[in-house]
């Protein structure tokens, strides 16, 4: 299943097959999907744990292997890019992962770590320190972050360090792998805004997996949605995370938290009508 966007697309996923080895059998990941993502729009890719959400998002960064299909940024095709010209796409196409600990080194401050991608591409170190200050300014953390190492802060915090990380090279589209998922709901709501402000103020794209159907109505302006290596059903924000149209993207919604009891228990009620008339698996 395709999802449109208006206008040119940033990023374009053309029926992409993923293959894993498994010993001496091959596992399908993703089973031929396609997906676009325009110029300063968030998609989200929501899914159930196992679904291939990551395994899209490794594709598009050239870290899992392609078996069909083709992926396209700003109109090249990417789909097997390695060596130097996966380098050079480091300038516009960044992550964000998930574990906000594993993911900085430990032993670099806070400054060294943001100045690491512009050095490494020749940027110099004057320039990166002004550059870094004002990634910091971005997600909101003080100036003298920078002395400080990852292991004296918080997770909302390094994530934001990660964040800034991803923003340093002033990247066009970031894939943001469950990149709240570890995080307590005060401080994943902070995050997300951060997120939202970071877009409005840079115009950057983003894909944004997670498995929880409630942070992608928070921050996204489409959802696909992933269903054992397919795409079950895609379209816009409202439309998917409030009246979807497929019965999975329907028990995805249901199990997703909703601070209002009423609204919780209306919707414990429709999940049970919901049972009652789908004995059948999905999809
Ligand atoms: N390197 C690998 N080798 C073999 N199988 C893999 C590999 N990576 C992922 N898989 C399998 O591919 C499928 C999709 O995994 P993937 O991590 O993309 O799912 P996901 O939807 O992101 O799940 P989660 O939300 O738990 O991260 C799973 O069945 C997983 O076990």
């Amino acid at each position: 299943m395709t999802t449109d966007t208006h206008g040119d697309a940033l990023l374009e996923v053309d029926d992409v097959i993923v293959d894993y080895r498994r010993g001496r059998s091959t596992f399908r990941a993703l089973k031929g999907i396609s997906m676009k993502i325009g110029a300063g729009e968030c998609v989200g890719l929501v899914g159930e744990s196992g679904s291939g959400k990551s395994t899209l998002g490794k594709a598009i960064l050239g870290l899992a292997p392609v078996t069909s299909g083709t992926i396209r940024f700003d109109g090249r095709d990417i789909t097997h890019a390695k060596g130097a010209e996966r380098r050079r796409l480091a300038a516009d196409l960044q992550v964000v992962f998930q574990d906000p600990y594993g993911s900085l080194d430990p032993t670099l401050t806070v400054g060294q770590i943001l100045a690491e991608p512009l050095t490494a591409s020749g940027t110099g170190r004057a320039e990166a320190r002004k550059a870094v200050a004002e990634m910091l300014d971005h997600v909101r953390l003080p100036a003298d972050t920078v002395t400080r190492y990852p292991s004296e802060f918080s997770g909302g915090q390094r994530q934001r360090v990660a964040i800034a990380r991803a923003l340093v090279r002033r990247p066009r589209l970031i894939v943001c792998d469950e990149p709240v998922s570890a995080l307590d709901l005060t401080t994943q709501a902070a995050v997300i805004d951060l997120f939202i402000d970071i877009q409005r103020e840079t115009g950057v794209s983003y894909l944004f997996v997670s498995h929880d159907l409630g942070v992608v109505r928070r921050i996204c302006h489409r959802v696909s949605v992933m269903y054992q290596g397919e795409c079950v059903e895609s379209g816009p924000n409202e439309t998917v995370t409030r009246d979807p149209g497929h019965p999975y993207t329907r028990r995805l919604l249901l199990a997703s938290p909703v601070a209002d009891p009423a609204r919780q228990a209306e919707r414990r009620r429709s999940w049970l009508g919901l049972r009652a008339v789908s004995a059948s698996p999905v999809p």
